[in-house]
């Protein structure tokens, strides 16, 4: 194993330095609230009695007199989200094998969880961004009950694990384990998927077609299967110890799904008799193997944004120059969909996140020496698991060599020398690009401007026919103030269709894309946004705008005397009345009063510093 390669040793160094105060703080807090006596004797008797009043005798009697370990699950079950939908069963299962243990469990409370491909181009997607922190308040409000020596956290897509883990980190005392579900079955691949849907967009298919391919696409139980916010998020809490080894793609019917997660279970309460608890695991080493593990897979960029909150929640201070520090050095070993043609099973079966974790901790690119929630070490989780004969887990090193060469590479020939993620800085504000799944001759365009003030009028633009020639297509008033932020993926189609006649299209915007998203060059999470009268407000149609991701740059060429002399343009007031009212918007106003920039997480619940 090489040594830590020295740009993760100087970010993790920095981090610490300017986190020191926040970091410290935030370990007092923590360690005051595990010195504090068991649930049953710190809790008045009433409020023991109304906790276990629901719990059966003999149950009730192990965890006040036996003091037996109690475990709350936090659970994101719906039926809406294909991911989430195997979660009906779980409290069951974690409810029998606590009681094998010798411990209990109470539901401690659920979460709410958005489905983003349902809400995708719709109105509901403007509370998407806002469902994290709901989620986290949600996580706050099951932990408060403060009868748990434990917690299980039930949770897979975009916003529903960084909102748990934001809220966890706020009981930064307690043991916490996240158990997946898994993936859904390979159907229509995703590429087939963004062909019809191209189609669509040109009105060669109909709305029947469309929909028998996203029908094939998306047909079962489990998470999408591109490599987009959701199964990012597996990826990167496999390179947090905060899984069991292994459990992130295993498909939620299969018999090793059960098996992991009742070793999630027994997993829990071995790290609470350990001492053990997620505001100690998730230390700057473990934030940074989690930014390495993105950019090493092309994951989301939503990931820029969840990521700078999660580590906040843990008393961090990250921003986008510590991404692209660390892009610069940690090179790109996968290629799943929109990175590439493969989907997440085949990612699994190539050696999955396993082979990615082995790959960088013997390249040096990851801290080895991390806690985790089976012990020291991340080595651990360069392993796989199977099933034992006693339907036991067991495991077994990941394969020396990929399965699969066009989706998984070993650190010594990567797919490209740098991570997939870009910070750009420039006179429009700071941003970033994805560029792993965008082809190498659009990653500079430099065209004028086609000014947008939402993403319909961009789609309408489209279908009469106006995108003609070179552009870049700047959607603004979409930040997280103005609209919550919305991910702007339907605009996928038609700029990849103009793309593909030939034509050099971007979008530089304050909103968010998917991170299924890709091959289109896009500037996005701009700030400060547009509403705040962010350079954005200044540019008017026919403007050269030149993005610039192998420089890093994001400029409008206008005379300086020019752009100093412009006046920021307003929404309509039309626009500002319908990012306000309908599908509960009014009640995140509040949100979108004090949510931070981009860089900064956008987190509803801290302060806003006079810089943001
Ligand atoms: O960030 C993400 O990964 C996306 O929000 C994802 O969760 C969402 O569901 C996609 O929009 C679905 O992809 P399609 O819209 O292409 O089906
Ligand atoms: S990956 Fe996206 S579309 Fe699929 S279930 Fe999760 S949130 Fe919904």
């Amino acid at each position: 194993m090489r040594p830590l390669h020295p740009v993760l040793a100087e970010v993790t160094a920095r981090i610490d330095e300017r986190s020191r105060g926040l970091r410290g703080a935030y370990l007092q807090r923590v360690d005051a609230m595990r010195q504090r006596p068991p649930a049953s004797q710190r809790l008045g008797c009433a409020n023991v009695a109304h906790a276990f009043a629901a719990m059966p005798g003999d149950e009730r009697l192990k965890v006040v007199a036996e003091r037996a370990p109690n475990l709350g699950v936090v659970t994101a079950y719906n039926d809406m989200l294909s991911a989430h939908r195997p979660y009906e069963g779980f409290p069951a299962l974690i409810r029998q094998a606590a009681h094998a243990a010798g411990a209990t469990v109470q539901v401690a409370g659920g979460v709410p969880a958005m489905c983003d491909g349902v809400t995708q181009g719709q109105p509901g997607m403007e509370l998407s961004l806002f469902s994290r922190d709901t989620i986290a308040m949600g996580t706050a409000i099951a932990l408060s009950h403060d009868v748990f020596d434990g917690a299980l956290l039930l949770g897979i897509c975009d916003k529903i694990v960084p909102g748990l883990l934001i809220g966890a980190l706020h009981f930064g005392h307690l043991p916490c384990v996240f158990v997946p579900a898994g993936p859904m079955s390979s159907g229509l691949s995703n590429e087939a998927k963004a062909k019809v849907r191209e189609q669509a967009a040109q009105g060669l298919v109909g709305r029947a077609e469309l929909l028998a391919a996203e029908q094939a696409a998306y047909h079962g139980e489990g998470t999408c299967t591109f490599y987009g916010t959701a199964n990012s998020n597996q990826m990167l809490l496999e390179a947090m110890g905060l899984h069991v080894p292994g459990a992130a793609f295993i498909h939620p019917h299969a018999p090793l799904r059960e098996a992991l997660t009742r070793e999630a279970v027994d997993t829990v309460l071995a790290l609470a008799a350990r001492g053990g608890c997620i505001g100690h695991q998730v230390d700057a080493r473990c934030i940074v193997n989690a930014m390495v593990a993105l950019l090493a897979t092309g994951g989301s960029t939503n990931h820029l944004i969840h990521w700078v909150a999660v580590a906040r929640a843990a008393g961090h201070l990250i921003d986008w120059s510590d991404f692209s520090a660390l892009s610069a050095v940690v090179p790109l070993l996968a290629r799943v969909y929109p990175n590439g043609a493969a989907d997440v099973n085949q990612f699994q079966a190539a050696g999955g996140p396993a082979f990615v974790i082995r790959e960088l901790l013997q390249a040096g690119l990851m801290h080895p020496d991390v806690h985790t929630v089976v012990g020291e070490g991340l080595a651990a989780y360069g392993t796989v698991p199977g099933l034992g004969a006693q339907a036991e887990v067991v495991r077994a090193p990941v394969a020396a060599e990929s399965g699969d060469a066009q989706v998984l590479r070993p650190a010594s020939e990567p797919f490209s020398a740098t991570g997939g993620l870009q910070l750009l800085t420039g006179n429009l504000g700071r941003a970033v690009i994805k560029v792993s799944a965008v082809p190498a001759d659009r990653h500079v365009i430099e065209a004028p401007a086609r000014v947008f003030d939402s993403q319909e009028a961009l789609q309408a633009a489209f279908q009469a026919g106006e995108l003609t020639g070179d552009f870049v297509a700047v959607v603004r008033f979409q930040g997280p103030q103005a609209n919550g932020m919305p991910e702007l993926h339907k605009l996928t189609p038609p700029l990849a269709v103009l793309q593909g006649r030939g034509q050099r299209v971007a979008l530089v915007t304050d909103g968010r894309m998917s991170g299924a998203s890709g091959k289109v060059s896009a500037a996005i999470h701009v700030w400060p946004e547009a509403l705040t009268g962010g350079p954005l407000a200044k540019v008017q149609d026919g403007d050269l705008i030149r993005l610039d991701a192998e420089a890093g740059t994001l400029q409008a060429l206008v005379p300086q005397a020019v752009w100093d002399a412009r006046t920021p343009a307003r929404r309509t007031h039309a626009l500002a009345e319908d990012a306000a009212h309908g599908w509960g918007r009014e009640l995140f106003a509040g949100m979108r009063q004090q949510v931070l920039t981009a860089e900064e997480g956008a987190c509803t619940w801290v302060p806003r510093s006079p810089l943001g």
